[in-house]
C-alpha cells in the first residue's frame, strides 16, 4: 500500500473491491449496476445532496438527529417517529459499535439477542449484517434523506452495502474516524481505506449519482479548538474531492462562546472554498454542519434543554446548513425516541425564531474569524509541506510531529501535547500550543487570553483550568471557574 493523495484508477479500486466484498457474506449481494439504477429513481426530496443544496440556496439550517437500533422494523419506526414527531429534516442511521470495529459476528449475536429480548441490545443499526435487502427496506419505508453516521476506521464494506441499498450520504474520514475512535489503528491505513470509500462515491458520481460526504468535524468533541478541527475537515474534504466526490459537508463541534462559534462556521466556509479552489477542485458543492455541544451534558433534563437550545441558536445565527441535534438524555446514554424528538423540536423552535435575524459583523467577530483562519492556514500549509505537497502523506507526518494534534484523543498516533482551556469569555484557547506551527503572534494571543482569565480568577494558568472546563457545562456553567 503506497499512500498518496492521487485519484485511484478503476483498476486500482476494483482490485481491492473484490476482497472487501468478502469480509462478510452480505457483501456478495452488492450489485453496483443495480444500485445505480435504484439511485436514479430516488426522488429529490429523499436525496441528501440535493436537499443540502436547496437549504444552502434558501439559507435554511436543517435539523438532523443521531439514531439507530438493532432491528429493521424498530429502526424504521424510530426514524419515522423522528421525522413525524421530531420534525427532523434529515435522518441518520447511527451504526453500532461492533460494526464500527468490523466485528460482524458480534453484531449478529446482538441481532439474535435483540430478537429474543424484544428490544435493541446494540447501540446502533448493524447495517452490514442486515445487508442490501434489509437496509433497502429502511430506505423504502422512510420518506426523508438518509445518511450513514458511525465511527469506522475501515468503513469500506459498510459503505458498499449502505450506498448500494440507497443511502445518499456517508459520514466519516480517514483522520476523523481514526484519531477519536481508535487506539492503535494505523493512520496511514485508515486514510488509505477512506480513499477507497471516497473513490467508490466518485465512481457513483461518474454514473450521475451524487452522494454527499461529511467528514466528522467534532473529533474528540472535548474543547477542540476551531483551527484543529477545521484543518482535519479541510484535509478530508480535499482527499475526498481528489477521489471524485462532488458534494461535501464540512463540520464543526460547538465550543460554547457565541462569537467564536459563529466565527468558526464563517471561517470554515471561507477557508474550505479557498483551499478547494487553490487545489483545483472547482466542481464541489460545499455545505456546513454544526454539532450541538459534544462534551459532557447536565443530567438535569431542563438544563440539558438549555444546552441544546444554545447549540440550536448558535447554529441558526452562524447560518450553518445543518445542525446535529442532542437530546435531554445525553448524560444518560442512548435516548428514547421521545427524548430524541424533544431535542429536535426544541432545536426547530429556536431555528424558526432566529431565521429572520442576522448576527452583525462586529469587530470582535471579524477578529475571531481572522484568528481562526490564520491558525488554520499555519497548520494546513505545514501539513502540505511535510507531505511534499501531498495532504495524505502530510497528515501522517503531521501527527507524528504534533503539527496536527487532537486534544484527548485515544489514538496513540496523536501526540496529545496541546492543552485547550477556555478564556475569560469562554472561548476555547490553547493553554499549551504543543507543536502546532503557529506564528509567534498567534502563540502570544493565546497566552494573553489565558493570562486575562488567570488574573480574573486570581490563579495562575494551570492544567486545573483544563479539567474545570471539561466538567463545567455538565455542572451548569461554561467556564470552569475555581470553586
Ligand atoms: C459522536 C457521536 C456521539 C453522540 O452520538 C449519540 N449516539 C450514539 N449512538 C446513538 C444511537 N444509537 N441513537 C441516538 N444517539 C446516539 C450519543 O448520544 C452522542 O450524543
Amino acid at each position: 500500500m503506497e499512500l498518496k493523495n492521487k485519484k485511484w484508477t478503476h483498476d486500482e479500486f476494483y482490485a481491492i473491491r473484490e476482497e472487501v466484498l468478502t469480509h462478510w457474506p452480505t457483501g456478495k449481494d452488492v450489485n453496483f449496476e443495480e444500485a445505480v439504477k435504484y439511485h436514479e429513481n430516488i426522488p429529490a426530496k429523499r436525496h441528501f445532496a440535493k436537499r443540502l443544496v436547496k437549504a444552502k440556496k434558501n439559507g435554511e439550517t436543517l435539523t438532523q438527529p443521531r439514531a439507530g437500533v438493532a432491528l429493521i422494523d424498530e429502526h424504521i419506526n424510530l426514524l419515522n417517529f423522528l421525522k413525524n414527531e421530531g420534525e427532523a429534516d434529515l435522518l441518520p442511521s447511527t451504526i453500532d459499535s461492533y460494526t464500527r470495529q468490523n466485528q460482524y459476528k458480534e453484531a449478529q449475536n446482538g441481532i439474535d439477542e435483540s430478537l429474543k429480548a424484544g428490544r435493541s441490545l446494540l447501540n446502533g443499526f448493524p447495517a452490514v449484517n442486515h445487508g442490501v435487502a434489509g437496509v433497502r427496506r429502511v430506505v423504502e419505508s422512510v420518506d426523508a434523506p438518509l445518511q450513514v453516521r458511525h465511527g469506522t476506521p475501515d468503513a469500506r464494506l459498510l459503505g458498499e452495502i449502505t450506498i448500494a441499498a440507497g443511502y445518499t450520504s456517508y459520514e466519516g474520514g480517514g483522520i476523523s474516524y481514526n484519531i477519536p475512535y481508535a487506539k492503535s489503528v494505523s493512520l496511514e491505513k485508515t486514510i488509505y481505506d477512506w480513499q477507497y470509500c471516497d473513490r467508490m462515491i466518485g465512481i457513483y458520481a461518474e454514473h450521475g449519482i451524487e452522494i454527499n460526504r461529511e467528514p466528522f468535524g467534532p473529533l474528540t468533541g472535548t474543547l477542540v479548538p476551531p483551527s484543529v478541527s477545521h484543518s482535519v475537515a479541510i484535509i478530508e474534504g480535499i482527499l475526498a474531492a481528489e477521489q471524485g466526490v462532488k458534494n461535501i459537508t464540512l463540520g464543526y463541534g460547538q465550543c460554547g462562546n457565541l462569537i467564536q462559534d459563529i466565527a468558526a462556521i464563517k471561517a470554515l466556509e471561507q477557508l474550505a472554498e479557498e483551499y478547494m479552489a487553490k487545489h483545483g477542485y472547482n466542481d464541489c458543492v460545499l455545505t456546513t454542519v454544526f454539532h450541538q455541544w459534544m462534551g459532557g451534558f447536565p443530567q438535569d433534563e431542563a438544563k440539558a434543554f438549555g444546552v441544546i437550545s444554545w447549540g440550536a441558536a448558535t447554529a441558526a445565527l452562524a447560518k450553518a446548513t445543518k445542525v446535529i441535534v442532542k437530546t435531554p438524555h445525553e448524560a444518560l446514554g442512548i435516548p428514547t425516541k421521545e427524548a430524541n424528538a424533544q431535542g429536535l423540536r426544541t432545536t426547530k423552535q429556536m431555528i424558526n425564531m432566529l431565521k429572520d435575524q442576522a448576527f452583525p459583523m462586529t469587530t470582535e467577530l471579524e477578529l475571531e474569524i481572522n484568528i481562526i483562519k490564520a491558525e488554520t492556514r499555519c497548520i494546513l500549509d505545514k501539513v502540505f509541506e511535510l507531505g511534499g505537497n501531498d495532504y495524505a502523506i502530510g497528515a501522517v507526518r503531521a501527527f507524528e510531529a504534533g503539527v496536527l494534534d487532537v486534544p484527548f484523543a485515544p489514538s496513540r498516533f496523536s501526540l496529545n501535547k496541546i492543552l485547550p482551556a477556555r478564556d475569560n469569555n469562554g472561548a476555547v484557547r490553547l493553554f499549551d500550543v504543543g507543536n502546532l506551527p503557529f506564528t509567534p503572534d498567534l502563540v502570544t494571543f493565546h497566552q494573553d487570553k489565558m493570562a486575562e482569565r488567570a488574573k480574573a480568577e486570581g490563579r495562575a494558568p494551570s492544567f486545573q483550568m483544563v479539567i474545570d472546563d471539561i466538567y463545567a457545562i455538565s455542572k451548569g456553567n461554561l467556564v470552569g471557574r475555581p470553586r
